[in-house]
């Protein structure tokens, strides 16, 4: 299956504000994807890329499908790649050369049968493995296309970009130095002091990447990084930057695929930036709006309780449309420490996808998401704390009744259980304070003798 060239020629995709769909006015105002902007020159509010759909349109649902389908997981550049498979979808002028891939996507839909069945007594319960990527996180599925089109304006000489930079927590930083590396493009990265892990902050100094290391905290050095991309040559790469969006969309194109092109009930999504759950939202509406599926998935936004603002805000109005009591908040430390953040830049864009999905907003504790990720670790999982917020949410819900046995429920695993080693270790060894570790697993050191071997193997009821 191929879409003829003439058909092929009209998609396309700009910048137009955010919220053009609903405003006329602000439809007005677009710019070439070639162009450096990042917010409205009218409302000083986010971009938002918008596809020809009308074009789109010109190819049926079912061949979209087929195409998708045939592309996905093969070796052929850059189409097998998860993102890339739908890229006509995602940045469709690209040439297919400068595209930079490491063939990211196509995770995992992992069903979490046990700790369904076992803990939750659900049967249709699935865990999206976005951590099993290239950098350990979802980050890859954004990065490629910004890297990509950075590649693009830098080879056709549409812009003078001298580096590529991010504010970061860990993960996005490590997506961006990596994918930087691959195209020969420098990259800046802007971390809180001592606020990532180790082996997050390791990944960009391997990649060559310049490594700053603020004393501040991420929204301290999402401020910064801001200012600096204003004045001089260097791109910014954050999910701020709506081009990152395009690619995390295409996450719950892949859930609609995976489950042969039906969507789920529900969707848990641990939020931070908040620049992902629009991406949730932006794939599963253009896959409704193109005819692919007929209805879009309940989303949730799991916060962690020390970094909470969105939760807050909803608890306040949200959850009946009016969330005129939002204010950013001052974010505590958390060990889901890639979602400390308290003032987020994709605000409006969260609340528009929980308002268009019926979604809800849900938050967790320390002590709640470590036993959550505990208990799930139990029945084969490997979780980090940001996946661990998100089921300890889906157990909320599901006490409460508000998530039924039956919903097929996705939980969203942002990133690698390995990137976050430390805190998991201090669990199991019951070093975190004022925290029970319920689900703890102990090491348990033996001399080296049978005798001693098998005292505690009988102990533990296996011999
Ligand atoms: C592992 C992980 N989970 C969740 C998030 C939250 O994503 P978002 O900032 O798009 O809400 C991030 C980054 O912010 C992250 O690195
Ligand atoms: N968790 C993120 C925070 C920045 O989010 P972004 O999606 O806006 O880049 C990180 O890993 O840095």
């Amino acid at each position: 299956m191929t879409v003829p060239a003439e058909v092929a020629e009209a998609f396309h995709a700009d910048y137009v504000p955010f919220g053009a769909d609903r405003d006329a006015t602000l439809a007005q105002e677009r710019y070439s994807l070639d162009q450096i902007i990042y917010r409205s020159k009218r409302t000083n509010g986010l971009l938002e890329v918008e596809h020809n759909m009308e074009a789109l349109r010109q190819v049926s649902a079912a061949e979209w499908k087929a195409l998708f389908d045939l592309r996905s997981g093969r070796t052929v550049f850059p189409f097998g790649s998860g993102v890339w498979s739908k890229k006509e979808w995602v940045l469709p002028s690209i040439p297919d050369g400068d595209v930079v891939s490491m063939f990211e996507g196509n995770s995992n839909l992992f069903w979490a049968e046990r700790f369904g069945k076992e803990v939750l007594g659900m049967d249709d319960l699935w865990v999206k493995q976005c951590g099993n990527s290239h950098t350990g996180s979802f980050k890859d599925l954004g990065m490629t296309v910004l890297v990509s089109q950075v590649n693009h304006m830098i080879k056709s000489n549409k812009a003078k970009i001298k580096a590529v930079g991010c504010a970061s927590t860990g993960d996005t930083s490590a997506a961006l130095a990596a994918y930087c590396a691959a195209a020969g493009i420098p990259s800046v990265v802007f971390l809180p002091a001592d606020k990532i892990t180790i082996s997050q902050l390791v990944q960009p100094i391997a990649n060559g990447s310049i490594v700053l290391s603020i004393e501040t905290d991420f929204d301290g050095c999402m401020k910064l990084i801001q200012e600096v991309v204003e004045q001089y040559p260097i791109y910014l790469a954050n999910s701020m930057n709506s081009l990152r969006l395009e690619g995390q969309k295409t996450v719950s194109i892949e859930i609609a695929q995976q489950f042969d092109w039906q969507v789920p009930d529900w969707v848990i999504v641990p939020g931070g930036n908040l620049g992902n759950v629009y991406a949730f939202y932006k794939g599963f509406a253009m896959m409704r709006d193109l005819g692919l599926t007929d209805r879009l998935p309940r989303l949730v936004v799991a916060q962690s309780a020390n970094a909470n603002p969105l939760y807050l805000a909803y608890k306040a109005g949200g959850y009946k449309g009016d969330w005129s009591a939002y204010a950013p908040v001052t974010a505590k430390k958390t060990v889901a420490s890639a979602i400390q953040i308290g003032d987020p830049v994709s605000i409006h864009r969260a609340i528009r996808a929980i308002d268009e999905t019926n979604g809800l907003v849900e938050q967790a504790t320390e002590e709640e998401l470590l036993d959550a990720a505990a208990q799930a670790d139990r029945t084969g999982m490997f979780n980090c704390p940001h996946t661990g917020v998100a089921l300890a949410v889906l157990m909320k819900l599901r006490e409460r009744g508000i998530i039924g046995v039956k919903d097929r429920t996705v939980v969203v695993s942002t990133a690698h259980g390995l990137k976050f080693t430390d805190s998991k270790v201090a669990y199991h060894e019951r070093k975190i304070q004022n925290i029970a570790s319920r689900y703890a697993n102990d090491v348990h050191r033996v001399p080296a003798s049978a005798g001693h071997v098998i005292d505690l193997l009988r102990a533990r009821g296996v011999v």
